[in-house]
């Protein structure tokens, strides 16, 4: 890490302005408990636990507080529970890009799962063209303000359910329409990555990019999985890799073979560290493995997750790492590059957010 790291606090100001790119946010995780409640009330749907917008979003956050990533996705009954229309996808997705703007985020990649919001009828291609409607309204939005922001989008496949390949399929049908890359989501611990295997070969066939939710709440089984069987570019969280790092007593550290390959092949880790916590991936953020990952080097990025049940932001996520192991702005800066050398998006188009956006940004907080 920068030798420019220091104790001393940076004005939560400063870091709300600091270029940001997140890489790992879901829609379904990200909404304004307001809007929940008021989505509820016109799509008729009579089980939110509460109604209350304070309420209910301490009550998404206690509930996903949970220390397990079964009891922490119960939660996404609701958010998904109101997100069955068209128009309640264009609210929540132009809503979810002005939130990030808001949040200092220049560059994101926004994820959900396309086969969670057909209850009510809609199409997977209907849920897809709603949810870019919307990514466009609030890119527009965001602009009109002043700001800047990009967003691309990642189309999930739920690991407990069959559809990996048809929702491959979508993904490349929609890729010059903004979709630019592919993950599986849902409960990891009896869902092995390799069980999608076709969904896979299909995507590297036509040249596709992909993520895979590996190593939260299973071990190095399935971050081994997901890079050597299945060919993940990034990890989702990958947390578990430490597992196979071990420090002697003198402080010597020791890379296993797979943390010396994904350190070494640069796989970018999707590290969320509020959302580990809350599943029990990690014990505390002071405890959290992204302090010893980012000495080694790894290609560490820092992100959100579900901002809904974690209730946090890119900015808050900055604080309190950098409260916990003492970042400095330099550090900040080299997890934002990181991210965006790391973002499914043209070559040249990463480069120049990184050159055009990210360094004159940081150069300017100095
Ligand atoms: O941290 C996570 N690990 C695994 N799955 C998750 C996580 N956060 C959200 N989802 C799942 O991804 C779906 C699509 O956005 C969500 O509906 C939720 O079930
Ligand atoms: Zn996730």
């Amino acid at each position: 890490m920068s030798s420019e790291s220091s104790s001393s606090r940076i004005p939560e100001a400063v870091l709300a302005r600091a270029p940001k790119v997140l890489l790992h946010d879901h829609l379904d995780g990200g909404l304004r408990p307001g809007t929940v409640a008021e989505l509820a009330e016109q799509t008729g749907y009579q089980a939110l636990p509460a109604t209350d917008p304070v309420a209910l979003g301490r009550w998404f956050r206690d509930a996903a507080d949970s220390g397990s990533l079964v009891s922490y996705l119960e939660t996404f009954a609701h958010t998904c529970g109101v997100m069955q229309t068209e128009e309640a996808l264009v609210r929540v997705a132009a809503e979810a890009v002005e939130d990030l703007a808001a949040d200092g985020v220049v560059y994101a990649e926004v994820r959900y799962a396309p086969e969670l919001f057909v209850e009510r009828g809609l199409s997977l291609d209907a849920v897809v063209e709603a949810v870019q409607a919307g990514f466009e309204e609030g890119e527009r939005r965001v602009a009109a303000a002043g700001g800047r922001i990009r967003v691309g989008t990642l189309l999930c496949a739920m690991r407990q359910h069959a559809r990996a390949l048809e929702i491959a399929g979508l993904a490349v049908r929609y890729r010059d329409a903004g979709v630019v890359g592919f993950d599986i989501a849902g409960p990891e611990d009896g869902f092995p990555p390799t069980r999608n295997l076709d969904a896979f070969e299909f995507l590297r066939t036509n040249n596709a990019h992909f993520t895979i939710h590996a190593g939260e709440a299973f071990g190095l089984a399935s971050i081994w999985e997901a890079i050597q069987h299945c060919g993940a570019e990034r990890l989702g969280h990958g947390v578990r890799i430490v597992d196979d790092i071990k420090t002697d007593s003198d402080g010597t550290v020791h890379l296993g073979r797979l943390a010396a390959y994904v350190r070494d092949r640069r796989i970018p880790l999707e590290i969320c560290p509020t959302s580990n916590v809350q599943t029990g991936a990690a014990r505390s953020i002071g405890e959290h493995p992204i302090g010893l990952l980012a000495r080694l080097r790894f290609r560490v990025t820092v992100n959100t997750d579900n901002r809904l049940m974690s209730g946090c932001s890119m900015t808050s996520e900055f604080a309190a790492l950098a409260e916990a192991f003492g970042f400095g702005l330099a550090d900040l800066e080299w997890f934002t590059i990181n991210a965006m050398k790391s973002a499914f998006l043209d070559f040249d188009q990463r480069l120049d957010i990184i050159n055009t956006v990210i360094k004159p940004g940081y150069a300017a907080l100095r």
